[in-house]
């Protein structure tokens, strides 16, 4: 990736608070116009990444850069709108006011209007910050950080407390924003939102990037499907060994085989006889972040993909 078509950079950043390492010697690249989902746990380090990209924390060792400089000046510049996770309450001002200040601290801002059409509260225009349900506060910081129509857009889970309907809207107006060229990078613990709406999802892990992919990409890195049949009484000595097969199951007398070739696995059963109750199915995105997160099978590294 050449500068002119970074976004964002980390190299070798680690941040730790007393004894916990919550980012962990991350290297990342973010190209200008990816629109990228940073996906894990609770704990697993995405807030204190998303403050480090900010500016709003300090790196313990490595080097952060947005736009092939120091985060600060990418903010100063007005490149960047956010919409950090704990929104500081200001008690009094109505929604609109809101927006207009944050729009006035911009060089280049969206008309105000726009944007608080684009994040669906412009009902909500003359109501008072500090006297909103979750949900529409929710939206308010959405519009907090496009108000100054920023290159670089992150959102620290934007979609918590968004009710279906507001959720959908807000993945809509996202898109929409992403599609004017403009970067954006959001957290979240929704593989299904991460799979849905980022062209690359950034799967993060006791502070570690273990895998870099796109969904159907993750899937094949964490093992492409699944094989399960009935052991009817017979063992499972060297179903570790059978062609394709990454990592062996048992409950009961069920067996789920991961495998990167059900073709072959499934030939290889026959051969065995063990073809009891036998079904195969695509790993599914869950699954794949089950595995890389190694919270199913034994994955410490960063996955490839
Ligand atoms: N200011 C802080 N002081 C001490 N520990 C912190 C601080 N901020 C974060 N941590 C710890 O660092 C780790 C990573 O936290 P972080 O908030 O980055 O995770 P997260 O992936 O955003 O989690 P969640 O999904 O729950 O919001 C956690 O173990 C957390 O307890």
């Amino acid at each position: 990736m050449t500068q002119t078509e970074r976004a964002v950079s980390f190299t070798g950043v680690a941040k730790a608070f007393g004894d916990i390492c919550a980012v962990d010697g991350v290297d990342l690249e973010i190209a200008r116009g990816e629109t990228v989902a940073l996906l894990g746990r609770n704990g697993a380090g995405k807030s204190t990444t998303i403050s480090l990209l900010l500016g709003l924390n300090k790196p313990d060792m490595g080097t952060v850069e947005l736009f092939d400089g120091p985060p600060e000046r990418a903010v100063r510049a007005g490149l960047v709108g956010a919409m950090p996770q704990e929104a500081r309450a200001v008690p009094r001002i109505t929604v609109r006011e809101l927006v207009s200040f944050v729009a006035g601290r911009y060089p280049a801002p969206l008309p105000v209007t726009g944007v608080l059409e684009l994040a669906g509260i412009a009902h909500l225009a003359g109501r008072r910050v500090d006297r909103l349900s979750g949900g529409q506060t929710q939206r308010v910081r959405f519009a907090v950080a496009l108000a100054g129509n920023p290159s670089l857009l992150v959102l620290d889970e934007p979609t918590a407390a968004l009710d279906v309907e507001a959720r959908l809207a807000f993945w809509e107006a996202m898109r929409a924003y992403a599609r004017g060229g403009r970067t954006v990078l959001f957290s979240t613990h929704y593989l299904e939102e991460a799979d849905a709406h980022a062209d690359r999802i950034l799967v993060l892990d006791r502070g570690r990037v273990v895998a870099d992919g796109t969904g159907e990409e993750l899937r094949r890195a964490a093992g492409g499907s699944l094989v399960a049949f009935d052991l009817a009484g017979r063992g499972t000595g060297g179903l570790a060994l059978l062609p394709g097969v990454r990592s062996v199951e048992v409950r009961g007398d069920r067996v789920r085989l991961r495998t990167d070739d059900s073709d072959a696995t499934v030939i290889a059963l026959a051969e065995l006889g063990a073809i009891r109750g036998l079904e195969v199915a695509p790993a599914s995105l869950d699954d794949a972040f089950l595995v890389l997160t190694g919270t199913r099978g034994a994955q410490g590294k960063r996955e490839t993909v």
